[in-house]
């Protein structure tokens, strides 16, 4: 069965406009003029039980839209969403026991009580058996280090452990799918490391499927084998992550050092005709990066002919390059990126309520 479904969705944001001065300000009250935001333009998608999908974009692309539709905070505009087979936003009440959900900017837990009331008043919401509780309450005690944290109040723990409680907060009613938005944000790489290793063994242990919203995408790498990248609203690669490094990742880049000052214009028109893109360092140190690797030795043969050089190193491009030119290319080029996204498949095989309709997921 699939856990998450998602067909032709789409979320439209009726915003009011503001005119300028105090006479706009005062034509607002009488004749207000409204603006159609199109955040998530009829994207389709499917995730099997048991999958950690990444989900990724530059700011606004429409990432936290989607999670919020697909958790029933947000009422599509059109467009049809199942998870574990509930329409999120219409069951609400039997849905939120069967999805986890973990919001890096927003705290699930109450912010005066002591962590472990917080725990107690969840089991209530999510009614969770006190004898299961118990048992899935130890388990991430032990598993998320949290002996220490349970007695102090919400407010008092640092960034790192309200991360561990938000987790064990969200998995206490021992959710099928998790949805995770910026779980590692703004927290140090011990903690992001902790929290990577846990997610790893809950979905190899639970099977639990989980929606992963990020922008760093060491998560990506350490956690999903899959990638969903959104540009503008629209989905614009949907795939494994080794698919995505093979088909952009299969360039590299050259760094050089010159035994004496080069200029741009210089190793460029050395290798003039050649699909290189030079980016200058400082005047003795320069990288290339080309696109297509059998090209390296025919552009090192180029340069290393003319130029003496002390050092050269060629590098792998990183996921993060990648999409980077991915991001780059998605908004500055889309029927290039169209063409390319045809390829990869190829090769591979109404408004509603103009206000956000926001409630706590997580509090019934
Ligand atoms: N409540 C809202 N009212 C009006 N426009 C909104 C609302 N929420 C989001 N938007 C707009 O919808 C678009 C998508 O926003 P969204 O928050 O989904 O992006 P995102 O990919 O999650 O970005 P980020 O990485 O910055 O969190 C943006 O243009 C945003 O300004």
């Amino acid at each position: 069965m699939q856990a998450i479904e998602v067909r032709d969705l789409r979320k439209d944001f009726k915003v009011q406009k503001n005119r300028a001065g105090l006479s706009g300000a005062f034509r607002d009250l009488f004749n207000r003029e409204y603006r159609h935001v199109k955040a998530v333009k009829d994207i389709s998608f499917t995730i099997p039980q048991g999958e950690i999908c990444g989900y990724i974009g530059e700011n606004g692309a429409g990432k936290s839209t989607t999670i919020k539709m697909l958790t029933g905070i947000l009422v599509p505009t059109s467009g049809q969403v199942l998870v574990n087979g509930y329409v999120p936003y219409k069951e609400r009440e039997k849905f939120v026991r069967e999805i986890g959900v973990v919001f890096g900017q927003r705290s699930q837990l109450w912010w005066d009580l002591g962590v472990i009331e917080s725990f107690q008043l969840l089991r209530k919401v999510y009614q969770v058996p006190e004898q299961d509780f118990k048992d899935r309450l130890d388990e991430l005690v032990q598993r998320l280090e949290l002996a220490e944290l349970l007695s102090r109040p919400v407010r008092k723990l640092s960034l790192g452990q309200r991360m561990r409680c938000e987790l064990a907060a969200s998995l206490l009613h021992n959710p099928s799918v998790l949805f995770l938005d910026e779980p590692t944000i703004g927290l140090d790489i011990v903690v992001k490391t902790e929290i990577r290793e846990f997610l790893k063994d809950m979905n190899r242990r639970f099977g639990t499927t989980i929606l992963l919203t990020t922008h760093d995408l060491q998560d990506i790498e350490a956690l999903c084998s899959r990638v969903i990248m959104l540009d503008d609203g629209n989905i614009i690669y949907d795939g494994g992550l080794d698919e995505l490094k093979a088909r952009w990742g299969g360039g590299k880049e050259v760094i050089f050092e010159f035994a004496s000052s080069v200029s741009l214009s210089q190793v460029e028109s050395l290798t003039s005709g050649m699909d290189v893109t030079w980016k200058l360092d400082n005047e003795r140190m320069a990288s290339a990066f080309v696109p297509q690797a059998e090209q390296i030795s025919d552009m090192l043969a180029r340069i290393v002919g003319t130029l003496s050089i002390l050092d050269v190193r060629i590098v792998e491009t990183n996921t993060d390059d990648i999409v980077r030119e991915i991001y780059k290319s998605g908004s500055a080029d889309v029927t290039r990126l169209e063409t390319v996204i045809s390829e990869i498949e190829g090769a591979a095989a109404g408004t509603d309520s103009d206000e956000l309709k926001e409630k706590e997921v997580t509090h019934v």
